[in-house]
């Protein structure tokens, strides 16, 4: 008889979970997956990056048809919202991913423990009052939502992501809390459906952690499509009657109190790793100060046979790294050599037009040694320009002795599909002069990071 029921139990389906359970099974490994969701999947293709896609998608068309810009290309049309369609193709986009999900454990033979998780010890788990024994476990349990202190997600009126999403009808007035990546594609989407929208940010610029340029011109770009911006405001607290939100506000800094009303607030100020229930001191396992697990390169924890990935440990809370974990420690788990470069991984946000990068920001590459610095305005972009996106710019950031790209800056309508080109580029370890000399198709928005290739070393064509 085996030792174990399964020689690797991943706890968690998201992206990193699901991704993880089909490697090891993909590698001969005898797999299960425990999920405690109804569907497959995880935050991402449930709650987060798909539905908000789908959304972010049909309001675009709906903005393009009421804002003019279908106008302007000779297509007369007044829109009308069917918003409960809008919602229905957004269930079907998550309806059908997660189903795939579902589809793909079977193909590749992973048993989905359909239940919640905890530690009985390092080789063991209960999910769903059964014992199960595995010779490695994978934690992969993602994050939530943050809560901001003292309110009361009733998503309705106080609204997290989720609730953000299924709204029932158009807010007329919609604060969102947190000028980060979640505030201002949700905020995007209820914007062109119609809502005035607020963003109050306790810094004093939108986007922490994207570059400093990209940060004023994307405040620069929101603001002209409507969205008003309260930075440097922090929200002390917040009542609601059912129907109507008061929240207090006061300078980041400290000062005077100010209230602010709206029919929707929307708290998104962050997630958090998700370990409650797992009972980790079962197994000596303890978190670091931000709540997440910590692991070596390799996606060890410090518990042997115990491993972890995705939003539930240090670095970006982004899909597509807890996937490229999710296969790293599969095959590490495999005897292989899995590994994440952890210096290149893309961050988009989907809004419009889009906002891209990877590597580092031009401050940080300062703060590291000298570099030179190559822009190219979207404007100037012939295919951007004929397709009336004129908005945005790339830049390129390369160290200024190797002339190695160090960090790929965009806001283009398509700065999402554009980033993969310089993710590739910095993985193969190119340097600017490699970017620019490659040949790129003509009319293409991606022709604007050759340019800015050829800015980094003062020699762009079309500027
Ligand atoms: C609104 C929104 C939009 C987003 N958009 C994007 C985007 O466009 N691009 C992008 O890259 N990222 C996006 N993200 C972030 C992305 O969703 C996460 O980074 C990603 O889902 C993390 O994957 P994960 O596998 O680590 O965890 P998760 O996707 O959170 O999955 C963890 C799973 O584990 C399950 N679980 C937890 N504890 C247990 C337990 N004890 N037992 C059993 N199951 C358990 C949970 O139910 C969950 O299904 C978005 C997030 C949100 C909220
Ligand atoms: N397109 C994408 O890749 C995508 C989309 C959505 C979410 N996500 C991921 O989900 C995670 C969570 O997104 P998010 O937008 O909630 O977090 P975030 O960290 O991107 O932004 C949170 C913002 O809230 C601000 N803030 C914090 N406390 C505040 C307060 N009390 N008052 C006012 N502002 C406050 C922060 O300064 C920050 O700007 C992110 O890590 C992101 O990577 C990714």
């Amino acid at each position: 008889m085996a030792e174990y029921d399964y020689d690797v139990l991943v706890i968690g389906a998201g992206p990193g979970g699901y991704v993880a359970a089909i490697r090891a099974a993909q590698l001969g490994l005898k797999t299960a997956c425990a999920e405690s969701r109804e569907t497959l999947g995880g935050t991402c293709l449930n709650v987060g990056c798909i539905p908000s896609k789908a959304l972010l998608h049909a309001s675009e068309y709906f903005d393009a048809a009421a804002n003019g810009a279908m106008a302007k290309m000779g297509i007369k049309v007044t829109p009308e919202l069917d918003l409960e369609a809008m919602h229905g193709q957004r269930r079907d986009a998550v309806k059908q991913l997660t189903g795939g999900i579902e589809f793909l454990f079977k193909k590749n033979k992973v048993t989905w423990l359909k239940g919640r998780a905890a530690f009985e010890d390092a080789h063991t788990v209960t999910v769903a009052d059964q014992k199960v024994t595995a010779k490695n476990i994978v934690i992969a349990t993602g994050s939530t939502v943050t809560p901001l202190p003292g309110v009361e997600i009733d998503q309705k009126v106080i609204v997290d992501s989720t609730g953000a999403l299924e709204l029932p009808k158009v807010p007329e007035h919609m604060v969102v809390i947190g000028g980060g990546v979640i505030g201002l594609e949700l905020g995007s989407v209820w914007r062109r459906l119609g809502a005035k929208v607020t963003c109050v940010e306790f810094l004093d610029q939108i986007l922490p952690g994207f570059d400093g340029d990209i940060r004023k011109e994307a405040n620069k770009i929101f603001k002209k499509q409507g969205i008003e911006f309260k930075l440097g405001t922090k929200v002390t607290g917040i009542t609601s009657d059912g129907s109507t939100a008061t929240m207090t506000l006061e300078p980041a800094a400290g000062g005077e109190a100010t209230t602010l009303t709206a029919d929707c607030v929307l708290v998104s100020i962050g997630r958090r790793a998700n370990t409650d229930g797992l009972a980790l001191d079962k197994i000596g396992l303890s978190t670091n100060g931000r709540g997440q697990v910590e692991t070596d390169h390799d996606f060890r924890t410090s518990v042997d046979g115990v491993w972890a990935i995705g939003d539930v440990i240090p670095g970006p809370m982004l899909a597509h790294k807890a996937e490229d974990e999710g296969i790293a420690v599969a095959e590490n788990i495999a005897g292989q050599h899995g590994i994440v470069n952890h210096d290149v991984i893309p961050s988009v946000v989907y809004t419009w037009p889009e906002i891209a990068g990877v590597g580092l920001t031009e401050e940080l590459a300062r703060e590291q040694g000298e570099v030179k610095v190559g822009k190219f305005p979207m404007m100037a972009n012939s295919r951007a320009k004929t397709n009336h996106e004129p908005d945005g710019f790339v830049k390129i950031i390369a160290d200024a002795k190797t002339d190695r790209v160090v960090g790929v800056w965009a806001i283009a309508s398509v700065a999402g599909t554009m980033i993969a080109q310089a993710a590739q580029a910095m993985e193969f370890g190119a340097t600017s002069e490699d970017i620019a000399y490659t040949c790129h198709a003509h009319p293409t928005h991606s022709e604007a990071i050759k340019e800015a290739a050829m800015a980094v070393t003062g020699k762009p064509i079309h500027i």
